[in-house]
């Protein structure tokens, strides 16, 4: 399949524009601030699909943080998940300290659930975890859920807003599910 952005809106649909992701955004960004305000907590951002979330979030907080980031990959550039490959785990102290994990999509949960328990071992006080985006499904892990939701998606390949179709589109704004 090619994949330049016109081939690739052609095959989707859009599920959310860059205003609706943004404000829904924002809207976790209020929250996030009156739990976390005066903790000073490790923001985790799980790299790459975490990358433009985390940038509009962070922006929105108006509390300060300690930016680091994770690198773990799943998908390996593909659509389909297959075993976790850590790339880089992160440089910032977890021990003693509450920690916030960004990511782009909570689809099943291996993803977040690695790098929670991790942190966890690590010895991070709390580990709270925000989604932009959900996946609707009963295949998630058990006990893995996000704290903070910005939008439900359905059971469908997605991408945008920082998540690829085959490493591309990451940077279209919007947010489009492939057509089944
Ligand atoms: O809930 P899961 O089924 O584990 O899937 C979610 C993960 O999949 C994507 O990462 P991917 O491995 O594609 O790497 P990327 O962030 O570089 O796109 C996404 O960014 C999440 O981290
Ligand atoms: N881009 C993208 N990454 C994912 N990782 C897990 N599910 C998805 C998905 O639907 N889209």
């Amino acid at each position: 399949m090619k994949h330049t952005f016109e081939q690739l809106l052609a095959a989707s649909d859009c599920l959310y524009d860059r205003d609706a992701v943004e404000q829904a955004i924002d809207r976790m960004a209020e929250k996030i601030r009156k739990d976390f305000d005066g903790q000073f907590p490790v923001f985790l951002t799980l790299m790459n699909g975490g990358m433009f979330f985390g940038a509009r979030l962070a922006l929105q907080l108006g509390i300060d943080v300690e930016f680091d980031y994770v690198h773990a990959t799943r998908y390996h550039g593909t659509t389909t998940g297959s075993g976790l490959a850590w790339l880089r785990r992160p440089g910032a102290v977890i021990e003693g300290r509450p920690v916030l994990l960004v990511d782009d999509i909570l689809d099943e949960g291996h993803t977040l659930k690695a790098v929670r328990d991790w942190c966890e071992d690590q010895g991070a006080t709390k580990v709270k975890i925000a989604a932009m985006t959900v996946k609707q499904h009963d295949r998630c892990v058990p006990g893995l859920i996000a704290d903070y939701i910005g939008l439900t998606v359905p059971d469908r390949y997605v991408f945008g807003y920082g998540m690829d179709v085959n490493e591309h589109a990451r940077n279209l704004p919007g947010i489009y599910a492939m057509k089944d």
